[in-house]
């Protein structure tokens, strides 16, 4: 991946769709969307607002809702992973809607490539980088208007594994746990929340799927994805 072009950006200074996007967000919306597929989800649709989720949700029997912040009546769970490990979703469609994470995956739907990203998913989001080949690659940093640093850190760190398969995680980790987000999540300043969320947030490759977003029937739609490690497939 020597040569891969790299643009870390916040969602409102998206101009264009990028070819391919990688749109990060650690706490708590991509994590919490990780564990939805572990948990046996078959698929996440990523709604444009709380009314659409709900829509969305009515039209099919096998739908659940899933918001931030507090529980609302209509919706299933709140964006908490700590809350959402214990819950069956075997081959269920999760409708979700978040501040930061859906909407940034929603502003790059015209892009040729959507991963959704967080800390739970980094190696195998930066196997599936290195297998596209890709020349360019944004990274959208979907907290705090592009600043918020769980996202940032964690975007650097899968674009510096892209590239170098021996990247240290430990910095990059440091700077999540000690975010604004990571502090308000402890702090009970953020609702919706399991004590254990922002160590959720924080294991590193606890899943070995990447997240792709694609369009189906005008909704984005987000699918985990297998990406073989190196070891797999010279063991084929
Ligand atoms: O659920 C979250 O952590 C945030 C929303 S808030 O900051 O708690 O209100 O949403 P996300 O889109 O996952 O960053
Ligand atoms: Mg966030």
């Amino acid at each position: 991946m020597i040569g891969m072009d790299t643009r870390f950006v916040g969602i409102a200074e998206l101009a264009e769709a990028p070819s391919v996007a990688v749109v990060v967000d650690v706490m708590r919306a991509f994590t919490v969307a990780a564990w939805a597929f572990a948990q046996g989800a078959e698929k996440i649709i990523l709604a444009e607002s709380l009314d659409d989720a709900l829509a969305l949700k009515a039209r099919h029997r096998d739908r659940v809702a899933l918001k931030d912040g507090p529980p609302a009546p209509g919706f299933d769970m709140v964006n908490s992973p700590g809350l959402l490990r214990s819950v069956d979703l075997g081959g269920r469609t999760v409708v979700q809607k978040t501040t930061a994470g859906t909407v940034g995956a929603l502003a790059v739907k015209e892009a040729s490539l959507v991963l959704c990203a967080s800390f739970v998913v980094a190696e195998a989001t930066a196997r599936l980088l290195r297998t596209r080949r890709s020349d360019s690659v944004t990274f959208v940093v979907t907290g705090d208007d592009g600043q918020a640093d769980e996202d940032l850190a964690c975007a650097q760190y899968i674009a510096r594994r892209a590239a170098e398969a021996g990247t240290d995680a430990a910095g990059f980790l440091r700077r999540a746990a000690e975010s604004r987000a990571a502090a308000e999540l402890a702090e009970g300043v953020r609702q919706g929340v399991h004590p254990d969320d922002v160590a959720l947030c924080l294991e590193l490759d606890r899943f070995p799927f990447a997240m792709v977003a694609a369009l189906e029937d005008s909704l984005m739609v987000l699918r985990p994805c297998a990406v073989p490690s190196l070891a797999d497939a010279t063991s084929i």
